[in-house]
């Protein structure tokens, strides 16, 4: 599978200098999101790159464009393919109080390999901004967890949400997990049950653990936050219109992400943009297997039936998911 890499692992600061930021560039943006600097924004600044957080606060980091280049190579970034990177869609330079600006058009259908006819879009980071899921998603699921077990208790949804959490629990208990709390026999009172099923979630959230049985209980707890309009989900600006082109263009979008299948189309279903399902072919969750794991993004490929992974081009944000997916590519392929 082939990937377009939206970020990269953190670098160290390579100079101790001070920037000004006057100008946002986003390719740039989601490359400073991996040095973990949430909200950072970058400016092309003469020979190199200049951040600084959103805020406008200075920030101790600037990294010289060739500097970048060369890292970025040696991570599998070529900026001499086509379909690799903004800066082989650059429209002007410009400059504006003495300082280089680049403006570049987002990446085109045309930049895609002949054979790639399908897209795979990760959803945190890539098409969503991190906060809303970190912000809001994630606090609203805490904060109702217990509210809605103790409402769908007796529901066969909920029995099969507990059962897959007891044997998550269980596993971590074994596996010494921190923050894991035993969960009370079958025949407990329902509130002693919903105390531990919630710590244990509670826990869970916060090391932010990408597992089915935390995903689809959240997803269940999202979707009366949507139903009742307390959550709308968040888009970035520049996806209703990709989403659009690609499906006009007889690309094939699928979505692949931790969130469980059902979240995926609450978020896509109850968008700030509206409903975006209609461009979307297919969605993947970690039931076929974990994002970090090359096998996952082979299973992908032979159930939307493509030849091979690499007709298949993965958006994320996550340097270790790419990596998976390019793997994917070199699996045995099993008939
Ligand atoms: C389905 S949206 C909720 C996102 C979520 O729960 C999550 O863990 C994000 O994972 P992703 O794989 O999209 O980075």
């Amino acid at each position: 599978m082939l990937y377009f890499v939206l970020s990269t692992p953190p670098l160290p600061p390579l100079l101790p200098k001070y920037s000004k930021c006057t100008d946002c560039d986003s390719f740039f943006f989601f490359f400073f999101k991996a040095y973990r600097m949430r909200n950072a924004r970058s400016v092309i600044y003469s020979h190199g790159i200049n951040a600084c957080r959103s805020n406008l606060s200075e920030f101790p980091v600037e990294c010289h464009q060739y500097l970048l280049k060369e890292k970025l190579y040696t991570l599998g970034f070529d900026q001499s393919f086509p379909g690799h990177g903004p800066l082989h869609n650059v429209e002007s330079y410009n400059y504006k109080n003495g300082r280089r600006v680049v403006k570049a058009r987002a990446l085109h259908e045309s930049a895609l390999q002949p054979l790639q006819r399908y897209i795979l879009l990760d959803i945190e980071g890539t098409t969503t901004p991190i906060s809303f899921v970190t912000d809001v998603l994630f606090p609203y699921a805490r904060n109702n967890v217990r509210k809605h077990l103790s409402a769908t208790y007796d529901t066969e949804e909920t029995k099969a949400d507990i059962k897959l959490l007891r044997a998550q629990v269980e596993d971590d208990l074994k596996q010494g997990v921190i923050g894991a709390i035993p969960i009370p026999p079958e025949d407990a009172e329902k509130e002693e049950m919903i105390s531990s099923l919630a710590a244990n979630v509670e826990e869970m959230i916060k090391a932010d653990r990408k597992i089915t049985a935390l995903k689809q209980l959240q997803g269940h707890v999202w979707r009366t936050g949507f139903q009742t309009k307390e959550l709308e989900a968040v888009v970035y600006e520049d996806v209703p219109e990709a989403l659009r082109k690609w499906h006009a263009s007889g690309l094939k979008v699928y979505i692949y992400s931790s969130g469980s299948i059902e979240a995926q189309k609450l978020i896509f279903g109850n968008s700030n943009y509206g409903d975006l399902r209609k461009y979307l072919c297919g969605f993947f969750d970690t039931t076929i297997g974990n994002k970090k794991e090359a096998r996952s993004y082979l299973e992908i490929s032979q159930s939307l039936g493509v030849d091979s992974p690499t007709e298949v081009l993965f958006f994320t944000d996550i340097y270790q998911e790419a990596i998976a997916a390019k793997e994917a590519g070199k699996l045995k392929w099993h008939y």
